[in-house]
């Protein structure tokens, strides 16, 4: 038997599994400082507070979004892009906490990218019911870095496709603690997210927040 200090409501697996060259699931690898995560994104979102963007379209997004670090990603009429500055108060992202920049390291580093240095840390907060269509991550200069994606919170679905919309997507259930990472030859898969099921996490309550960090110079 194996004592889990860190046991909560969630599924207790660990380990690997890889979804397509350049694309592993780390399963519990955020667990452990799920705590230690979330008192610093309460920190963040005090300063930039969750929001819904606007599509270039004009739609409201259906995750509310935030930023950590040197860059934001944004979206509005403009289109999507990466600014220093929250458009809400013209003041500079809340700082890239130390434990997010480890944590993002070290998951790259077990999926197989030693030394990623990530500059943006966009931070969704999914409530039941809304969701992530189907998309790729491309408004980051640098291909060769990773996205490094972690799961807290509600359960939720993870579609996960190739390189054109139209391909077939995997569906993986992802759970609080979850790290996805996907680069090299898998870096512009489309993927997203389902609508998340109703739910009370035990340290979330009723929401999941996903943190996706890049590379975005
Ligand atoms: O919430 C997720 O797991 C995915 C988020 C995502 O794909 C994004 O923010 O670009
Ligand atoms: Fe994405």
């Amino acid at each position: 038997m194996t004592l889990d200090l860190f046991e909560t409501d969630d599924a207790s697996s660990t380990g690997r599994e890889a979804l397509a060259p350049g694309a592993v699931v780390l399963r519990g690898f955020a667990r452990a400082s799920a705590v230690l995560l979330l008192a610093e994104i309460e920190r963040i979102a005090a300063r930039a507070p969750f929001r819904h963007m606007l599509t270039p379209g004009g739609q409201q997004m259906s995750a509310a979004m935030t930023n950590c670090g040197p860059l934001g990603w944004v979206s509005d009429r403009r289109g999507y892009r990466y600014e220093p500055a929250d458009p809400q108060n013209g003041h500079p992202w809340p700082s890239m906490p130390e434990s997010f920049r480890r944590l993002a390291h070290d998951a790259a580093a077990a999926a197989g990218f030693p030394g990623f240095a990530p500059d943006a840390c966009l931070i969704n907060r999914y409530e039941p019911g809304t969701r992530m269509s189907l998309h790729q991550d491309r408004d980051e200069p640098d291909l060769t870095a990773p996205i490094v994606s972690v799961s807290l919170g509600l359960p939720a679905t993870f579609l996960f496709g190739g390189l054109n919309r139209g391909d077939a997507s995997d569906r993986i259930a992802l759970v609080h603690g979850d790290v996805v990472v996907w680069g090299g030859p898998s870096r512009l898969r489309f993927h997203g997210i389902l609508p998340v099921q109703e739910g009370t996490h035990s340290l979330l309550g009723r929401q999941r927040i996903n943190l996706t960090f890049r590379k975005a110079t």
